[in-house]
């Protein structure tokens, strides 16, 4: 047994009707009895079999604390693999408090963030990948981030990893083995057939690396950056497109300073808006650091709204155009012709000439007045194009995991350089085993304190 504390914590979010304490550990089941009085006194908790439920009372000396339901769990089936209880209180703050200290009184210890989850780990019932999925399990919020989140707790990916690290495994065993007769010059590991399973495994590799951009898209939302002129009607744009009146607006020329950004889910992808500062020559200093933020921002964009304002002269639009455009490689472009209200129809079809000439995607919008912004919103889902998933894509959705498969994509090329080039067993043997610490670390195989005390501690307490 790795864990000898017996730890408890509150489970549920305060407010509800119901506040559930859990409880695991080596002494959970005796001290949870310990403070709990059955109803039909003859039944003693410990007695009791393990997925029962049973009703009582928790009382502080001759105080009824309240009355509750003690589910009980017996080691190892649990979810955390120890002997687990659960109470299940009355949602009452003051109820959950007082059994709390009871507990602790009692012998148990308050739970660290996600300890009960990082239990299950350690105690074999998920790799860290699946227990990494339960907390983004927990907050997801749209259908598609729950179901990236349900294949990963389900072991999607593990199951895709652990297949992987196994045949390495089987190769390099062979490869050693050749090591250890190395004076007779024997070849176990037939040269052509491992060439094979490495480009195998170096496209299933890059496949998952690749995942992540879309898993991240699904997860942080689709960065949509809105550069322009100052008074282009940026801001406005934002708190439309968020329903929000989330950034200041102003017929001030540099209203934005700091950038601004929140998500919404629009049609059923989420998007990440980024309000930026308008760009111009300035000798503000703030607004010059606001401007070069504006550049970066830019620079993180996928989806880049070039927004002007349809009243502007055509060599303004098209200074503005020479300024972003050339920062726009392999994002995609909408140039927003904004205050279409203030314009004639003929000013309208010399605006649209420009855009064609300029070869990107354009619309006419009133920010102010919402006119056409609906129009917008269907032709950034279409531009994003995100792929449905279902829950049996496996997606990549983690930097973690996305910087080992990055490294150990690095690994197998070299694996696959060192045949082609015919290097000796023991290099090759590095590189392949350097290839399977990276996988490992994924799934947890490979792990140290630092780590697992970094993903755990972002957990919320009791999960
Ligand atoms: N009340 C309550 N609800 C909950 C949880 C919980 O711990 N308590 N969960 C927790 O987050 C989730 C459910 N996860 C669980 C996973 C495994 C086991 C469990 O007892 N596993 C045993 C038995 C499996 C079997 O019958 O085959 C095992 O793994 O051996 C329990 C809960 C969601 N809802
Ligand atoms: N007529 C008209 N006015 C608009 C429209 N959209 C925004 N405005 C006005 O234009 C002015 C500037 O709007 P903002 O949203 O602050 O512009 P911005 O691009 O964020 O400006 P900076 O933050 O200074 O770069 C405000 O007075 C808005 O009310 C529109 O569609 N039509
Ligand atoms: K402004
Ligand atoms: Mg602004």
């Amino acid at each position: 047994m790795i864990n000898q504390d017996t730890i408890c914590a509150v489970a549920t979010a305060q407010g509800g009707a119901i506040g559930i304490i859990r409880v695991s550990g080596p002494e959970a089941i005796a001290i949870t009895s310990s403070i709990f009085m059955p109803v039909q006194e003859k039944v003693k908790l410990q007695e009791k079999e393990a997925y029962t439920l049973t009703f009582g009372k928790i009382c502080k000396r001759e105080e009824v604390i309240d009355e509750v339901l003690v589910s009980l769990f017996r080691a190892p089936h649990s979810y955390t693999g120890e002997d687990s209880t659960e109470i299940s209180c009355h949602g009452s703050s003051y109820i959950l408090q007082q059994v709390m200290q009871l507990l602790i009184e009692k012998g148990c210890r308050s739970a660290l963030p996600g300890e009960f989850t990082q239990r299950a780990f350690l105690n074999g019932k998920m790799d860290l990948s699946q227990a990494e999925a339960v907390a983004d399990l927990i907050a997801s919020s749209s259908a598609a981030t729950h179901r990236l989140a349900m294949s990963q707790m389900r072991g999607g990916f593990s199951k895709e990893l652990t297949d992987l690290r196994t045949q390495l495994l089987n190769f390099v065993s062979m490869v050693e083995l050749e090591l250890d007769f190395s004076e007779e010059d024997v070849e176990f590991a037939n040269r052509d057939a491992l060439l094979k399973l490495t480009e195998n495994i170096e496209q299933v590799i890059t496949r998952l690396a690749d995942s992540f951009n879309v898993g991240n898209a699904i997860k942080n939302g689709i960065p949509v950056a809105i550069i322009g002129e100052t008074n282009a009607g940026k801001s406005t744009l934002l708190n439309v497109l968020l329903n929000e009146e989330k950034a200041i607006v102003s017929d001030i020329h540099g209203t934005t300073r700091d950038v601004i950004e929140d998500t919404i889910t629009i049609k059923g992808t989420l998007f990440r808006f980024i309000d930026t500062a308008g760009i111009r020559e300035t000798h503000d200093k703030i607004e010059s650091i606001g401007i070069e933020r504006t550049f970066r921002k830019l620079d993180q964009a996928e989806i880049v709204l070039c927004m002007i304002a349809a009243t502007d002269s055509h060599e303004q639009i098209e200074q503005l155009a020479a300024k972003i455009k050339p920062k726009c490689k392999g994002k995609q472009l909408i140039m927003v012709f904004n205050k279409s209200d203030l314009i004639t129809e003929e000013q309208k079809n010399d605006l649209e000439k420009l855009a064609i000439k300029h070869k990107s995607s354009h619309i006419f919008i009133s920010a102010k007045n919402r006119e056409n912004t609906i129009e917008l919103e269907d032709l950034l889902v279409k531009t994003a194009n995100l792929p449905t998933v279902t829950q049996n894509d496996v997606i990549v959705t983690n930097i973690r995991h996305y910087e080992a498969l990055v490294h150990a994509l690095d690994s197998i090329h070299r694996v696959k350089d060192g045949l082609h080039n015919n290097i000796s067993g023991d290099f090759l043997s590095q590189d392949i085993r350097e290839c399977m610490h990276y996988l490992g670390e994924i799934t947890g195989t490979i792990s140290n304190d630092e780590i697992l005390g970094n993903i755990f501690s972002h957990f919320c307490i009791g999960k």
